[in-house]
Parts: structure tokens; C-alpha cells; sequence
């Protein structure tokens, strides 16, 4: 197509995030202690045949495998293409995953605390609070308001904890802390490790409610308050030559609003399909970016493989929805941000590839494996050259996708 001078394979690029659906351990992954994860491959065992997956299944998930998922057969032909992307980032949390499709690793290690935040974080965050501290260690979050959080109730004192990853992370009852106060605070905290000596990606905030600790559950009020990209991201680059950038789900978190024009909140998976659903029927030229959190939220970090599974046929009940009113110049990749297989031991993230399954009712040629991509970053810079921006990073597969 020709829009404005300018030519285009594609006039609306939707990407989606499945939050945390790895599709094998990495290259690196033995740096992680994470050799032997596989997300998708081990829901499908937990599944025993049963995943039911066929639309991700008619656009490649299994062709992109050298194993199938057991259940979901290898496409002959995919509609589309298919292929697996490889980190680079030194972390394995979302806020590195969607920075490096958008042309930003990062590089160098954010800060982790596996003893803890030091005493003159605590310290800082009780005076500005007037809240005692507690907890302060690496912890699973659903397990920290079931061992605190009656606690919380009677004290009102703030449940800080931390993962493997570089998160800063309170928990807070939302009758005895309210939600304002927790994000006021939140933000307090994010002034105090944006760097030099404390570098956090993201401080999350963790409201919950429930009677009592057998009881408690959070609620979408969470809230990512993530370092500011450190330069240009492709959204920036996209926005900058006038087209539109549009964030579903956490997106506009993970980059703190930066390149994004409209960004919509998602209360959940169904929600954030409701709301591309919502966007597919505007009229707009660019990028609208998404993530499903549920999976990784939910699931992954909880090592529920059934929910994993289920959430994945969900999803794919939606995506047939998608793929039907897709139009003749909508480009669809579905991909993810690291892994979190909850076949695995611990509750971090696993590093893990992801997978890259890409998708246009108009494209010339289908069925093609786009192969292993050696860098996230070549989603942003194939978006960039279908619009005919310059990306600084990344190798673009536009050519063989595109439909001229
Ligand atoms: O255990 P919960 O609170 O879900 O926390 C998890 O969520 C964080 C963000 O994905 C991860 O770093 C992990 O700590
Ligand atoms: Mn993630
Ligand atoms: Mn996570």
C-alpha cells in the first residue's frame, strides 16, 4: 500500500505480548541456573494432549519447536511465519524483555537484593511513610500477604520484598493502607534507586483485600513504577515520524507512558483482548503494543501449570477472534518477554527463548521460518522499516513478511 508518500506494507502493526510463554531454555541459561526450563513445553506435558491451542497452532507455535507441544500439532502449512527470538539483556524480567523489542537492552545489570534492601533504603522509606518496615528478603508474593498480611492488618506496617529479579516490591491491605497513599509512596521509592548506586527497574505496588490470610487476594490496582527508558525506544522513533503508538495492559508502565500516545489499563487477560478488540475497530496508522500479564502473574510466578494451560486456551479462544476481523494490511506478531515455566522449581522468571509467530491475511508468502533471532530488538526494527523509520539496533526480517 501507499499512504501518504510513504510505502507500507502494513497500516496498523499489532503486537502481543503473552507475558512469561518462553518456548525453551536459552543459550545462556545455565548463567540463570535455568537450564532445562521450557514453558510451553512442559504445560503441554502437564496437559497430557489436551492443550487445546488452535489458532496459535494454525500460525506456528509448534512448527517454531524442535520438540511439538505434546496436544498442539505443527501446522503444514502456518498461515504465517515462525521463529524464536533470544535475549540479550543481562535480566530476565519484563522490563528488559519489552525494552529490547524496542530497541533498548539493557545491558548492564539492574540492581538485586538477595539479602534485602540496605538499611538506608528502609531507613528513608519509614521516615517519609511513618510506617515500619518489615519482611524486607526475596519472598513470593501471594505467600508474603498469607504470612504477613494479618499482621499488616493490625500494625500498619509496609511488607516490603523482592524477587530474583531487580523489583522493589510493597504490599499493602488496601483498607489499612489505601491505594493513593501505597502509590504515593511508591513514587517516594522510586526516587530513591534510579542510580548511580542503586539501579531498580521496577518498584511495584501490591494492594490486596480479604478477611483474614487464607483470604487474601490482590487486586488490580497494582501498579509498575519502572526506571525511565535510558534513551530512545523504537515507539519513540515511530511517534517522532507522526505515526500512532498505542499500549495495552502494563505496556505504558514498563515504560513509563515514553512513545505512547493512548494507553489502556487491563484489569486481565479478557480485558486486555477486549480492549485490542476495542482498537482494532479505530482507524490509525502505527503500532498498538500489548500485554497479557495473567500468564506470568498468575501462573508462572505460582508454578501452576493447569492455570498456565487454561489461560493459553483462552487465549487462543480470543485470538480466533482476532485473526477473523484482522484486515488486509493489519500485520499481527505474537511473541513474549522471558519465561516462567511453572513446570520448573523456585518462582522466578526462567530464561528461556520466546517464540515469534507472525501474521498478515496479505502476506505474500507464508509458512517460512524467520529462524532464532539473535536479539529482541529485530521486532522493533521490522515494525521500523515497515513505516520507513531508522532503527539503531537490530536485523530486520521485514522482507521476507512483507506483502510487496
Ligand atoms: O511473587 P510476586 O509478588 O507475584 O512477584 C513476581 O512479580 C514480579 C514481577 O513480574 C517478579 O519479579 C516476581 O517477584
Ligand atoms: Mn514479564
Ligand atoms: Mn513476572
Amino acid at each position: 500500500m501507499d499512504t501518504g508518500g510513504v510505502k507500507m506494507s502494513y497500516k496498523r502493526v499489532f503486537v502481543i505480548v503473552m507475558d512469561s510463554v518462553g518456548t525453551g531454555a536459552a543459550h545462556d541459561a545455565d548463567k540463570f541456573d535455568d537450564v532445562g526450563s521450557d514453558t510451553l513445553g512442559h504445560v503441554g506435558e502437564y496437559y497430557k494432549g489436551k492443550l487445546a491451542l488452535p489458532n496459535l497452532a494454525k500460525m506456528g507455535i509448534s512448527n517454531l519447536r524442535d520438540t511439538p507441544i505434546e496436544g498442539v500439532p505443527v501446522a503444514d502449512p502456518a498461515i504465517g511465519d515462525f521463529g524464536k527470538m533470544e535475549e540479550i539483556s543481562a535480566g530476565k524480567d519484563s522490563m528488559d524483555g519489552h525494552w529490547e523489542m524496542m530497541g533498548l537492552p539493557v545491558m548492564k545489570p539492574l540492581s538485586t537484593f538477595p539479602n534485602g534492601f540496605p538499611q538506608e533504603i528502609v531507613d528513608k522509606l519509614e521516615k517519609f511513610s511513618g510506617r515500619k518496615v518489615i519482611v524486607n528478603k526475596p519472598y513470593s508474593g501471594t505467600e508474603v500477604i498469607h504470612d504477613y498480611g494479618e499482621r499488616q492488618m493490625k500494625t500498619g506496617e509496609l511488607i516490603l520484598y523482592t524477587s530474583g529479579d531487580s523489583v522493589m516490591q510493597i504490599a499493602a491491605h488496601e483498607d489499612v493502607i489505601p491505594v493513593k497513599e501505597l502509590y504515593k509512596i511508591c513514587e517516594y521509592a522510586r526516587t530513591l534507586v534510579n542510580g548511580p548506586e542503586y539501579t531498580v527497574g521496577r518498584i511495584i505496588a501490591r494492594p490486596y483485600v480479604g478477611p483474614d490470610k487464607d483470604h487474601f487476594t490482590r487486586t488490580a490496582n497494582r501498579h509498575d513504577f519502572s526506571l525511565k527508558p535510558i534513551g530512545e525506544t523504537d515507539m519513540d522513533r515511530l511517534r517522532a515520524a507522526g505515526y500512532d503508538v498505542i499500549g495495552v495492559g502494563k505496556i505504558n508502565d514498563i515504560f513509563s507512558g515514553q512513545g505512547i500516545d493512548k494507553g489502556y489499563h487491563n484489569e486481565s487477560n479478557m480485558d486486555g483482548m477486549d480492549h485490542v478488540d476495542e482498537v482494532m475497530k479505530q482507524d490509525f496508522t502505527g503500532f498498538c503494543f500489548t500485554n497479557l500479564v495473567d500468564f506470568d502473574a498468575m501462573y508462572g510466578h505460582r508454578r501452576n501449570p493447569k492455570g498456565f494451560g487454561q489461560t493459553l486456551m483462552d487465549f487462543d479462544k480470543r485470538l480466533g477472534t482476532v485473526l477473523k476481523e484482522m484486515k488486509p494490511d493489519d500485520l499481527l506478531m505474537i511473541t513474549a518477554d522471558h519465561g516462567n515455566d511453572p513446570g520448573f522449581r523456585g518462582t522466578d522468571h526462567t530464561r528461556e527463548n520466546v517464540p515469534l509467530l507472525v501474521y498478515s491475511p496479505s502476506m505474500k508468502k507464508s509458512n517460512q521460518s524467520l529462524g532464532l533471532r539473535k536479539t529482541f530488538s529485530d521486532l522493533g526494527v521490522t515494525i521500523l522499516e515497515n513505516f520507513n523509520v531508522d532503527a539503531v539496533r537490530g536485523t530486520s526480517f521485514y522482507k521476507k513478511i512483507s506483502n510487496d
